[in-house]
Formats: structure tokens, sequence, C-alpha cells
């Protein structure tokens, strides 16, 4: 049985060839994908089949879809290899995620430059020694994006992994030794922020061929907690949305003038 594609449709998040642009953004939460269809010109409902929601419409007339990709490396996986198998090629993921340097404030916006691949998915596409970086290109539309919005925002490397809670409760596992030891490498090494998909999305968009960007809110930061600095938590991702749809116009911008 091929699993890929039945009655012209991707199995999993049901979407068929032409069924969404080359330019797609990618949240983690479903509930988020018409929160973002709304900054598209005729968003229409394309598909909502577990947590794979998708919307097509237009920006600046070029067809563009947002697409959920659910929690965590192997669904996100999933989605980016269907989406390419049915035409999309550029990328950028929209999410949440928690600060580790302190300077990284609640309501700030983190821009993955890479990805500390301390999850399962990215190893099933390459060995580890392959970093998981974004590309240039998207990273820098987002830089002049957030610049544009005029929104406080930070470049470097995020941290990903599988278990939230291994996360925010690391004393309380079986392997606290490890969980503990690494995440303070990684705040030494200047790490920004903690998040779960984009090594497994960078390594996967290596494989494919195809370019990614991603950025997130800042919802909140441990380690101010812990240093007893302020630390609210804020859940409105409005200003990250706007800094994808706005850094997708720009290189919608780019390649229509390569064209000319
Ligand atoms: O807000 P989203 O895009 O889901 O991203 C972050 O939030 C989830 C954990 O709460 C993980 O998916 C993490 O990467
Ligand atoms: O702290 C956080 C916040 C969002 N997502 C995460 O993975 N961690």
């Amino acid at each position: 049985m091929n699993y890929s594609e039945q009655e012209g449709k991707q199995y999993h998040i049901q979407v068929g060839k032409g069924d969404v642009g080359k330019y797609v953004i990618l949240p983690g939460d479903p509930k988020r994908c018409a929160k973002i269809a709304e900054y598209f010109d005729e968003a229409k409902l394309i598909a909502d089949s577990r947590e794979y929601v998708t919307y097509t419409g237009y920006l600046d007339g070029v067809k563009v879809s947002v697409t959920s990709t659910g929690i965590g490396g192997p669904s996100a996986a999933i989605a980016m290899e269907e989406l390419v198998m049915s035409g999309a090629d550029t990328f950028i993921r929209i999410g949440t995620c928690g600060g580790m340097q302190t300077d990284v404030q609640s309501g700030d916006v983190v821009i993955a430059s890479g990805a500390i691949r301390m999850e399962g998915t990215s190893r099933e596409y390459a060995p580890i020694e392959f970093p998981a970086v974004a590309d240039v290109g998207i990273v820098h539309a987002l830089i002049e994006a957030a610049k544009k919005l005029e929104q406080r925002y930070h470049v470097g490397i995020v941290q990903c992994k599988d278990s939230f809670y291994g996360q925010h409760s690391p004393e309380i596992k079986p392997v606290s030794y490890e969980l503990l030891n690494k995440w303070e490498a990684w705040k030494r090494l200047g790490c920004l922020a903690s998040e779960m998909e984009s090594a497994a999305l960078f390594v996967v968009a290596s494989s494919l061929g195809v370019r990614i960007g991603s950025c997130f809110l800042v919802m909140a930061n441990q380690e101010r907690e812990k240093a007893g600095l302020d630390n609210p938590v804020v859940h409105d991702t409005d200003m990250a949305i706007r800094m994808a749809v706005e850094a997708i116009r720009s290189l919608i911008r780019e390649e229509q003038e390569d064209i000319v």
C-alpha cells in the first residue's frame, strides 16, 4: 500500500497537489492556523486531519498556505514531507519557546539560526554530526521583518528536545543527571531558548533540499525565574505571526525581482 498518497491526497495532512502554495507557515498549534490565515487574501480551509489543519490563500497575489505540525519532531517531519510532495518548498515555523539566557524575556521573539538536535526524529534523516541550520535568506528576512515591526528580537541557537516536562522538571526525572548537565552546557554555549520542532524541520528540509526558518514568541524564561527576575507568562503569538507574514512577502518580492 502506498501510504504517501491516496486518491490524490497525502495520507496524514489530506492535501493534494495544487492545494498549497510554495510558501507555507508552520505553527505547532492547529488553533493558530485560522489566526494566521486572517493575514491571507481569500483564505480557504483546505483540510483538517489529525493535528494538521491547512488553509490556503494569497499574499501579494502569490499562493501561500499555513499547516499546523502538532507537537514534536515526528509529526512536524510528516507535515513537511507531505507538504513538499504537494508542491511546497519554502517554510517558516512560528511557535512558542521558553527563554534560556536571562536577557531573553517574555514577549521577545527568537529567530533560530540553528537548533540543537536533542530529539529523536532528525537522527532518522541525518547522522548526528550534521548540523540543523536555518536558511540564511529566511533568517535575514525574519530579522528585517522584526526591525520593520519594531519587535524586540534575538538571533541564535535554540535547543530542541522531545520532553517538554524534561525541560521544566528535569530534577524529578530518572535521567536528571543528563538533563541538568546538558541544560547547563546549552546555557554556557549561549543557547537562547528551548522549543521542540526546529531541529527536526531544519534537518528534514536539508534532506529534501527545501528552505526553512523559524521564529518564536518567548512565553516565559525559567532561568529568569530562578534568578528572581520578573517573568510574566505571555501567550500572544501575533507579532511572531506578523514577522513570518512580512518575511514571506519579502521572499516573494526577491523572487519576483530575480525573474525580471
Ligand atoms: O507553540 P508551538 O508551535 O506548539 O511550539 C512550542 O510549544 C509546544 C510545547 O508547549 C511545542 O510544540 C513547542 O515547540
Ligand atoms: O518553555 C517552553 C515554552 C514553549 N515550548 C517549549 O518547548 N518550552
